[in-house]
């Protein structure tokens, strides 16, 4: 699959970027989908707003490119709050964080991305800053080295998670609130393709924004992404119009499967069925076999192959399911690979 397309990979570069911004929401009210998840928050916010508080540490998880980052910006702006913006892996000292934490206004928010990566010691440093707005510092050095404790301004965590399997028992617990993203149907993403589409300034049929949306992977940064490869294809292949032709056209040319099934989707449903008999097998040897963790096929891959229909968990490991042999042109009962 092409690299743009990945939801993995967020290295847009030049005009991506700028694109990618353009069609990030900013409030509550363009974001589409999540309904449980935003009816809530609506009413923390609100709660906070009115007591004039920070709100609750929140946690987002869930697959990528469904929307975490873009929550975070969105808790900010309708906190009217500013914004600090982090990741786990980038946070390697606790004096990184102390500056970060000491820099933070009266309820800004604390965006950590990738909070399963942070190292330990940074992690528990953040605890007391979390739970008590309080964090140790050092000061001076040599015999009159000593540490003096400093009181932080009221803020709100903000961590986004692809893997909250990883994450430790005490930070999650000191998430007040959590939340899980799902994938989105096809239906929200013609929705969300046909925004983004207007944004960009390019006419859409409705036939192609639902053909786009339902190669997308359940993923909206998928469906952005395909939509402006889509809008190339338009403009130097067609009249500039995406219509129902030019988007089967252009998604051909892009190889992009018809259910939107990404190169590890298809490795993890083809090794099962040639080197497994399609199953049950257990988690940690379909991992092993594609060369993944077991916790990212359980946490990234694993749920939209379920939600798709193309893998059934059950009791003795997970097994394909007659769709995925038919999606893959397989039939049951052969085995093409070798058993090993
Ligand atoms: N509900 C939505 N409505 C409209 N657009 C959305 C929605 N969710 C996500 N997007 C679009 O998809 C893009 C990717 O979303 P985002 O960066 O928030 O995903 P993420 O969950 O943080 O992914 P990752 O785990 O890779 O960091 C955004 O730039 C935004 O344009
Ligand atoms: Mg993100």
């Amino acid at each position: 699959m092409n690299e743009n397309l990945n939801p993995t990979n967020e290295n847009f570069s030049g005009e991506d970027l700028d694109i990618e911004r353009a069609l990030r929401p900013l409030a509550f009210e363009d974001f589409a989908g999540q309904d449980q998840v935003l009816e809530n928050l609506k009413i923390f916010v609100q709660a906070a707003n009115l007591r004039d508080e920070a709100l609750d540490h929140t946690l987002f998880h869930g697959p990528p490119g469904l929307g975490k980052t873009t929550l975070a910006h969105i808790l900010a702006n309708e906190l009217s709050v500013g914004i600090k913006v982090t990741s786990g892996p980038v946070l390697d000292k606790p004096g990184d964080l102390a500056g970060l934490l000491t820099n933070l206004d009266d309820r800004d928010v604390l965006f950590i991305d990738e909070i399963h990566r942070l190292s330990p010691i940074v992690e528990e440093y953040l605890y007391s800053a979390m739970e008590d707005y309080k964090i140790d510092i050092m000061i001076e050095s040599g015999p009159n080295a000593r540490t003096v404790q400093i009181n932080l301004n009221p803020f709100t965590l903000v961590g986004a998670t692809t893997r909250s399997g990883l994450l430790t028992a005490p930070m999650r617990a000191r998430f007040g609130i959590q939340s899980r993203l799902q994938y989105y149907t096809t239906e929200l993403l013609s929705t969300i393709v046909q925004r983004s589409a207007y944004i960009l300034n390019v006419p859409i049929s409705m036939e192609a924004a639902i053909e786009i949306a339902g190669r997308s992977r359940g993923t909206p940064r998928i469906a952005n992404a395909l939509l402006r490869r889509v809008r190339d294809f338009a403009q130097i292949k067609g009249n500039g119009k995406i219509d129902i032709e030019i988007s089967q056209f252009a998604l051909k040319a892009l190889n992009v499967d018809a259910h939107g099934l990404d190169e590890m989707d298809n490795k993890i449903l083809l090794t099962m069925i040639d080197k497994f008999k399609g199953g049950p097998v257990g988690l940690t040897t379909i991992a092993t076999a594609v060369s993944e963790s077991p916790e990212t096929i359980e946490e990234v891959y694993e749920p939209f192959l379920i939600q798709q229909g193309f893998i059934m968990r059950t009791p003795r490991g997970r097994e394909v399911t007659e769709a995925a042999y038919k999606h893959l042109g397989r039939i049951k009962g052969n085995i093409q690979g070798g058993l090993f």
